[in-house]
């Protein structure tokens, strides 16, 4: 681990003292609160890192502890912050035990006849048992006792949640929505990710496995003894304000705005925040995101497999509690209870697993010549349909970067497309719409409706004197993008949260041409 890569690490990291206190001895959650304390209190912007602050005690407890740097410095963080640890790649074979229990994960086979500790094995597969090699998913989880121990599931009242598409009203009209709003007012003030979680929009059919869903969050509490899992699809979280602490059935994960995180289909996972905290789902039903094909651009970019982060393995031993766990299937929500948390995953291996990425991380490819390339050279992650090439859904980024162009319209051009383009914003504007389009907020352009930049970015960039300029710096805008026809549910469309003015983007848009004069 390199200091620089670990210093930043705490600043990120540091909000995780609470959950340092399971894992930690007495003396230790000591010294970390004595290093807390030296630091102020978080700051609300997300850019503005603390960190620094903490190097001198950090350098003199590593000096004082000796060993390997690498050693005293994961130790010390875990004393400090409960650091949180992640296995780095994507798409690898992980392995990894709670330290607290070592020995827990068997040798040399899935299924011994007593597993070390006394602990359950348990298969989660990601894929049929007969996918190719090279596509196939499974984990093996070694838990104090089987997820199979619970009463039988209940369906639970739900009128924002939705995978069945065809029933509703389709529009071919540009929609935008203004920042998805936290509730108000008793008793929808108290809110949780799950109950939170709101169909924006979506096409396919969980059923037969094929299709999307994109959600809206915004929640105002923690899951309180309360997990969720999704057996439809895999979620792709993108969060837009407050940060999310993840439990999973794999480990912890802290994903912040400008980082997403994804959970795969079945891994229970529970969410806590300290803020209102929201964001975007992007569901894709049967299929996994997997890093796009690289082509001409070589072996290195974009999104580098090196910069995804798969948590380790941690376990709690709670008993004798009210459990809830709810369950996503076929689109309707179910909860079933349990004494016991699912959270008991001493160790663990295989390659279904979550994972986290920093979009401060994606190497970003554009011309350094002329014209305005695809913005497929800003995906990130791909779910892929069968038809080679074409996705169920493209997750892509709009990051900050050099715009170089000669000679060239520069913003995003007028276009009609073959697919459905949604939209979100997480920080500052989106270039091709100075205004209207916010932070927390969406669009949505269907198949074959016309777009492209209001009217103020065209006449601008017609005229702009074409330097090598920052684009889009300090924003940070994303699309999923889908072959898939979208189809928007009644109360997204008429709850009051639709921009009614968008299509005015475009009304000043001036005639420019003149009919040259005939010979
Ligand atoms: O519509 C949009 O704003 C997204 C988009 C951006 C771009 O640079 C090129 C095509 C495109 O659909
Ligand atoms: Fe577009």
């Amino acid at each position: 681990m390199e200091k620089t890569d670990f210093i930043d690490r705490i600043g990120r990291y540091r909000h995780g003292l609470m959950w340092a206190s399971d894992i930690l001895p007495p003396r230790a959650m000591m010294l970390g609160v004595v290093a807390i304390k030296r630091i102020p209190s978080p700051s609300k912007s997300a850019f503005i890192d603390h960190s620094w602050l903490l190097r001198p005690i950090l350098t003199r407890y590593t000096l004082q502890l000796g060993g390997t740097s690498c050693f005293s410095e994961s130790i010390l963080a875990g004393l400090a912050f409960g650091y949180l640890t992640y296995l780095s790649g994507f798409g690898n074979e992980f392995a990894t035990e709670d330290p607290r229990v070592p020995g827990a994960l068997p040798q040399g086979q899935n299924s011994p006849q007593v597993c070390p500790h006394g602990l359950y094995a348990e298969q989660l597969s990601g894929t049929a048992f007969t996918a190719p090699r090279k596509e196939n998913k499974r984990s093996w989880l070694y838990r104090i006792l089987p997820s199979v121990v619970h009463t039988p599931f209940k369906a639970t009242p739900n009128t924002r949640i939705t995978n069945n598409f065809s029933q509703f009203q389709p529009t071919p009209n540009q929609l935008r929505w203004h920042p998805h709003p936290f509730p108000k007012g008793a008793p929808f003030d108290k809110v949780d990710f799950v109950d939170s979680l709101y169909t924006t929009a979506g096409a396919g059919d969980a059923t037969t496995r094929s299709g999307l869903a994109i959600y809206n969050y915004a929640a105002t509490i923690s899951m309180k003894d309360r997990c969720f899992y999704n057996a439809d699809g895999d979620f792709l979280i993108v969060p837009q304000e407050g940060a999310l602490k993840i439990t999973t059935e794999f480990g912890r994960i802290l994903v912040k705005p400008l980082e997403i995180v994804v959970i795969p289909s079945g891994i229970r996972f529970s969410v806590d925040i300290d803020t209102p905290s929201r964001g975007y789902v992007l569901e894709v039903f049967g299929v996994h995101f997997e890093l796009p094909d690289l082509g001409p651009i070589g072996a290195n970019g974009l999104a580098n497999a090196r910069d995804f982060e798969t948590p380790t393995a941690w376990f709690e031993d709670r008993e004798n509690i009210d459990y809830r766990v709810v369950a996503k299937y076929q689109g309707a929500l179910f909860e079933s209870t349990q004494t016991f948390s699912p959270f008991n995953v001493v160790a663990w291996h295989g390659n279904y697993v979550p994972f986290k990425y920093d979009l401060r991380k994606f190497m970003t490819i554009n011309t350094v010549s002329f014209d305005h390339c695809d913005p497929s050279i800003f995906t990130v992650l791909t779910a892929q349909s069968t038809r080679p090439g074409t996705a169920i859904a493209d997750f892509v980024i709009f990051p900050p970067r050099w715009g170089v162009a000669e000679g060239t319209f520069r913003p995003p051009y007028y276009h009609r497309n073959c697919m459905s383009e949604y939209m979100g914003l997480i920080v500052g504007c989106y270039e091709a719409k100075e205004g209207g389009f916010r932070p927390g907020g969406g669009s949505l352009h269907s198949i074959m409706t016309p777009h492209g930049p209001d009217a103020a970015c065209f006449e601008k960039a017609s005229t702009d004197a074409l330097k090598p300029v920052r684009v889009a710096e300090g924003t940070m805008s994303f699309m999923f993008e889908s072959s898939l026809s979208l189809v928007v549910p009644p109360w997204a469309l008429h709850d009051g949260n639709v921009d009614e003015d968008y299509h005015k983007d475009w009304l000043p848009l001036k005639k420019h041409f003149v009919m040259p004069k005939q010979a």
